[in-house]
């Protein structure tokens, strides 16, 4: 059990990072656990319906990209934002891990200040974490989260609502393109506070000629019945 009524720091560092790791690793996704508290996630969605608070909204329709909307944050709220910092510093060995595997030379910074610094330097500055909403019918198709040249490859979503209670359908779901072969399919069971963390764009595959990258994608299947809610945590800033 991992407490959701301490600390963020401390409920962070409860969490099976072995486990996690070795999933992250194997899959390239992986199950946190609960991060936060029933209160927390209702306090959290209710951000949404306010008009201030945020940088931008994005209808999905509009762009092709499914059905339903999100906002990102202007200012992250303090919840959001500790959020943001106790994870990076968990997921950033990963992240050099699978460079490592990769051959290639980049490691990231060890905090996420560092890194936030980084992305700023790059003329990425605009904060990534979003609320999304989706209601009767809406789905989020498959994407990757690329906001510039800049990347950390492991992002977490949140899901805020509860699967039964608050909406029914609406799965997460990633996907996995394999070089010269058929893709393959996965999807993350969450109930209303836990996590799941995931590749962003790509990560290495241990094959018998060395290693080589997959593709992955994650989405959102159709909400069936009521809302919910996700938070989406991105390391990189955008451009
Ligand atoms: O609503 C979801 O579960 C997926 C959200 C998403 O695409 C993201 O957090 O990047
Ligand atoms: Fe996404």
């Amino acid at each position: 059990m991992t407490g959701c009524g301490m600390d963020i720091e401390t409920r962070i560092a409860g969490l099976d990072w072995p486990r996690i790791t070795a999933e992250l690793d194997g899959f390239g996704a992986a199950p946190l656990g609960c991060l936060l508290s029933p209160a927390e996630c209702t306090k959290l969605a209710g951000l949404y319906q306010r008009e201030e608070g945020f940088r931008s909204r994005v209808i999905m329709a509009r762009h092709g990209f499914g059905r339903g909307e999100y906002k990102y944050f202007a200012a992250l709220p303090p919840l959001v934002a500790g959020l943001r910092a106790a994870l990076y510093p968990r997921l950033a060995p990963v992240a050099d891990g699978w460079n490592q595997w990769l051959g290639e030379a980049r490691r990231f910074p060890p905090e996420l200040a560092g890194f936030t610094a980084e992305c700023h330097a790059a003329g990425q500055a605009k904060p990534t974490p979003l609320l999304l909403r989706y209601g009767p019918g809406d789905y989020n198709c498959l994407h990757q989260d690329l906001y510039g040249p800049l990347v950390f490859p492991l992002q977490v979503a949140i899901l805020l609502s509860e699967p039964g209670r608050d909406f029914s359908g609406g799965e997460f779901v990633l996907t996995e393109q394999r070089p010269r072969m058929q893709s393959r399919a996965e999807v993350v069971p969450l109930r209303q506070g836990e996590a799941v963390a995931f590749a962003v764009h790509h990560r290495p595959v241990q094959g018998s000629r060395g290693t080589y990258r997959v593709m992955l994608r994650h989405g959102v299947s159709r909400i069936r019945d009521g809302e919910r809610f996700t938070l989406g945590v991105i390391f990189h800033d955008a451009a």
